[in-house]
């Protein structure tokens, strides 16, 4: 029988995972507590996706205006940064939790403040910001949900420049003249377009690889950095930074491999993430700190021989994604109720949208990667700009849409559109892929005209159906 210290389901982390883990297990009846040492909602809610979107948005209808004649000329001056910037306050409650926290106590979830770390199998330490610390433990299951944080590489004067990572450009109180930003993966390459088109003058993405989004299709990567040509956002590829320096006047110098400089009055640091496990207590249980927790299709850790410790969300490494974790923190939800349930999308269904300007929205496995796997595929393509839902949304629509097919079994295993506005037609292709729909069964759900949607049939025509 739990008691106050004692619950059925203790969660740690209380992002979007975690809190979809709790709201499951004690929707089902379990006595659950989450367990967070900052603010309830996450990295998503204060310094990710909605920080992040929200400061993408005013540039995306701006450019969407400018694509259509008559509706451009109505487009007459600058963005109201500040309202802008506002508007970023209010979607993130100015950085304050009470919003989030009445749903906790609706749903019967007990929120604990503070910092955990495991101390053996079921239990753990809670230290609060004034230091007490409060024993808890777990009858069936403790589930870490402690997401990521962002990697700071040690790059010769790039700590002590106090750099900017995906929290300081989405808690941003003025657009910086000149940006240079490490990375142009997706941190990089969305904050880097949101701040040019926000105002600034200069932005500069050096990115290690030779293109830009290295995750995705070669060709996305590619449009995406004509596109960033065109909009007066530098691009430097194949670079490798070898000295960050900030001076007395608050400006920032990078040294290139080379001896080329660029200098900003702000510096983003957008490489990558690490998983939030190096101080959890992981080792009291014979895990290993500062790893990610490497999870079965149950999401149970693999390293355990008894299912008591399951990790969603970032913590785990499989798909840095906010619906990815909130997935995963339904399937462990029902675990714990006692459903056989199991993770059939993590690894190989992930579907994922870069929020630039062409956008790049993707699912499954690219063209490398089905290589890799040693599948028989043919890979098929279309310009997105070639339907007449394209046309009629505007002018100079380009992109690229790609499925991949898996000629045995003549099913999709991996697609990608590129364009302005097609964040909307990813959901199909998921469904397609996860479902495992025949290609010959595809060819009978018609798509509207004129919508986007249309590529589908192309992309069919050109398979040979
Ligand atoms: C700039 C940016 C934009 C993004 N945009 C998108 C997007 O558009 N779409 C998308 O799907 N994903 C996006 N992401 C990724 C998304 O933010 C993450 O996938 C998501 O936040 C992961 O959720 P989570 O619950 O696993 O972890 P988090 O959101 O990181 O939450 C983990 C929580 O655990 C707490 N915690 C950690 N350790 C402890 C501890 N020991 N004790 C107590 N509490 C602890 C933390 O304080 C935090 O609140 C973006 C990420 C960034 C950085
Ligand atoms: N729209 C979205 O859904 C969205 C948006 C932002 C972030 N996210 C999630 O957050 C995760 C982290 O994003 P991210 O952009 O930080 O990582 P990322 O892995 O997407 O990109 C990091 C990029 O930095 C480059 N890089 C690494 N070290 C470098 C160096 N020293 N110099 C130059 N380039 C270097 C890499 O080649 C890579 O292209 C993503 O994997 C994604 O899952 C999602």
């Amino acid at each position: 029988m739990a008691g106050n210290d004692v619950y059925d389901v203790i969660v740690i982390g209380a992002g979007p995972a975690g809190e979809n883990v709790a709201g499951r297990t004690a929707a089902g009846g379990l006595s659950t507590a989450i367990v967070e040492r900052e603010l309830v909602g996450g990295e998503c809610s204060y310094w990710g996706c909605i920080p992040s979107k929200t400061l993408i948005r005013p540039g995306d209808v701006i450019a969407a205006a400018k694509r259509v004649p008559g509706a451009d000329a109505a487009v007459t001056g600058p963005i109201d940064v500040q309202a802008a910037l506002a508007r970023r306050d209010y979607m993130t409650s100015s950085w304050d939790d009470s919003g989030a926290v009445p749903w906790l106590n609706d749903s019967g979830i007990a929120l604990i403040r503070g910092h955990a770390r495991l101390t053996g199998p079921r239990t753990l330490d809670v230290t609060d910001s004034e230091g007490n610390v409060r024993s808890l433990s777990a009858t069936k299951a403790v589930v870490l949900a402690t997401g990521t944080k962002a990697v700071v590489p040690p790059i010769p004067g790039l700590a002590e420049a106090n750099p900017w990572t995906n929290r300081g450009v989405t808690e941003m109180k003025e657009i910086p003249q000149r940006l240079v930003v490490i990375g142009g993966g997706f941190v990089g390459a969305e904050m880097a377009q949101a701040v040019r088109r926000l105002g600034a003058s200069e932005v500069t993405v050096l990115e290690g690889g030779p293109h830009l989004l290295s995750r995705e299709e070669p060709f996305a990567g590619q449009e995406v950095g004509k596109a960033f040509a065109t909009e007066g956002i530098s691009v430097r590829t194949g670079v490798k930074v070898t000295a960050v320096a900030r001076a007395g006047d608050g400006s920032v110098k990078v040294t290139l491999d080379g001896g080329d400089e660029v200098v900003a009055d702000e510096i983003l640091v957008a490489t990558g993430r690490r998983p939030a496990t190096d101080d959890l207590g992981l080792d009291q249980v014979g895990l290993t700190p500062g790893q990610p927790v490497s999870v079965d299709d149950q999401l149970a850790a693999t390293e355990l021989d008894e299912k008591w410790l399951y990790a969603v969300g970032d913590v785990n490494g499989l798909a840095l994604l906010t619906h990815m974790g909130k997935y995963q923190a339904r399937l462990v939800g029902d675990i714990l109720l006692g459903k056989d349930a199991r993770d059939r999308s993590s690894r190989d269904v992930v579907p994922r949208v870069t929020f630039t300007d062409p956008q790049v929205c993707a699912v499954g496995l690219t063209e490398k990667q089905s290589r890799e796997r040693g599948l028989d595929i043919r890979v098929v393509s279309t310009p997105t700009g070639g339907v007449a839902g394209a046309t009629t949304s505007g002018d100079g629509i380009e992109g690229t849409s790609q499925i991949i097919v898996d000629v045995a079994r003549e099913v999709i295993v991996g697609a990608t559109f590129t364009g302005p506005g097609v964040s909307e037609l990813l959901h199909s292709a998921t469904i397609a892929i996860s479902a495992q729909v025949p290609l010959a069964d595809l060819w009978h759900a018609v798509p509207s005209f004129p919508t986007l949607s249309e590529v589908w049939l192309r992309l069919l025509e050109s398979y040979g159906l």
